[in-house]
């Protein structure tokens, strides 16, 4: 299966409904390349990292956004992985949510982030943590299961007891978005290979490129096996990266080195 991680420059200075355009081009690109699962990442139209544009940027769960994502999916005839927005419920509350749309434009999977990241930049001050975990089947055009994915968001890699949780739930894939900075890639690198190796699960991790609110984007999407074999790695610019993935590949691991079987807790 060829997935492909769109690793977009997040531009703070750019109206909405232009990053929309700029994303949907990326996301038919990736589609004319034969990608069948197509990801963007996180916050890709609001700001991103910063904070400051979201409660104005905003939107409900069923917003322009949603709607361009989930027209992308259908005319590209795509599994699309939106990254996520910046969700206003009916009540005021934000959540950094989610959305993967199929290619009759189905909501797959919808994904409140749960671990809303507390350090310096205030994403903990403004969003609300999400209470539920994500995973879904993947189909196939029979209809038959080619892989199962967990949803996961950016800081939410530094809480391995998430991952786990996706794993009893029957993820055999994990498709974490983020905006990451630089000054923590070695972080990144070593947690979303960590992920892969102790749940045996592929990593489709896909990151943002470009410089927000003064902070440098690290980029660096990756493609992981449940070996922890880095398939596939971005480097720090806007680019789009493709892998082919062997969802197969995930059942043979785990039989062969059992390491979820071995638990003990
Ligand atoms: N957007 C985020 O969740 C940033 C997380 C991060 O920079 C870190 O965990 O380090």
């Amino acid at each position: 299966m060829k997935v492909a991680l769109v690793q977009l420059d997040v531009d703070l200075t750019l109206p909405v409904a232009k990053a929309r355009e700029l994303a949907v081009a990326k996301v038919h690109e990736a589609a004319e390349d034969g990608a069948e699962l197509v990801v963007l990442p996180e916050l890709w139209a609001h700001g991103a990292f910063d904070p400051v544009p979201w409660p104005a940027t905003a939107e409900p769960l069923h917003g322009e956004t949603a709607q361009a994502l989930r027209e992308a999916a259908i005319d590209c005839g795509i599994v699309l992985h939106g990254g996520s927005i910046v969700e206003r419920t009916p009540d005021g509350k934000l959540y950094n949510t989610s959305l993967v749309f199929d290619a009759e434009g189905e909501l797959l999977a919808g994904y409140r982030k749960i671990h809303t990241f507390g350090f310096d930049q205030g994403e903990a001050a403004v969003m609300t943590p999400g209470e539920h975990i994500t995973t879904f089947p993947l189909r196939d055009i029979d209809d038959s299961v080619l892989t199962e994915i967990g949803l996961a968001t950016c800081y939410d890699v530094r809480f391995p007891e998430l991952y786990r949780k996706l794993v009893d739930a029957g993820a055999q894939t994990v498709v974490q978005v983020a905006a990451w900075p630089t000054r923590r890639l070695s972080h990144w690198l070593t947690l979303c290979r960590a992920r892969a190796i102790e749940n045996q699960v592929y990593m489709l991790a896909c990151a943002c490129a470009g410089t927000q609110a003064g902070l440098e984007m690290t980029g660096h999407s990756l493609v992981i096996d449940p070996w922890g074999e880095v398939i596939a790695e971005a480097g720090a610019e806007a680019t789009t990266l493709y892998a082919e993935i062997d969802p197969a590949f995930v059942p043979t691991t785990r039989e062969r080195f059992p390491v979820l079987r071995d638990r003990r807790l």
